[in-house]
């Protein structure tokens, strides 16, 4: 395993400030880890601290969701903490379920809501995946 954790960070619009809230709360582990997060996603977590270091791909309905599909295809994502707004029609919702599909495929821890990240990013700690030991 990658010595840095390779997280992906996604979040619907009605769960982007949880997601930067968790964020901030975790920052030290967040620090530690290289992001790659969809594109609007990406900027609110790059602006929530200047020691977290995201890659920012395509905004979801223009390719987003796929392009981290295709990272987590490729085996070069650990783990992903995806938002979901459960109340809101999406147009492109059949690339969050895509996305959402490859994770069950390649067996990659995925959370949805905050009370499974927190699992995964305990999980995590406790296997010493944080930090940049290099
Ligand atoms: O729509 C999204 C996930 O389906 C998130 O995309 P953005 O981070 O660009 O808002």
């Amino acid at each position: 395993m990658a010595d840095r954790l390779r997280l992906a960070l996604i979040a619907h619009d009605a769960k982007k400030d949880d997601l930067v809230a968790f964020c901030t709360t975790h920052a030290n582990f967040i620090a530690g880890c290289d992001i790659v997060a969809t594109g609007t996603t990406g900027g609110r977590i790059a602006d929530a601290d200047p020691r977290f270091s995201v890659r920012r791909l395509r905004s979801g309905p223009l390719g987003g969701d796929q392009q981290i599909g295709a990272l987590i295809a490729e085996g070069v994502v650990d783990a992903v903490i995806f938002l979901v707004d459960p109340l809101t029609p999406m147009p492109h919702d059949v690339d969050v379920k895509a996305l959402m599909r490859l994770a069950i495929v390649y067996d990659i821890p995925i959370a949805l809501n905050v009370a499974t990240a927190e699992i995964i990013l305990t999980a995590m700690e406790a296997d010493g995946r944080n930090g940049d030991r290099s």
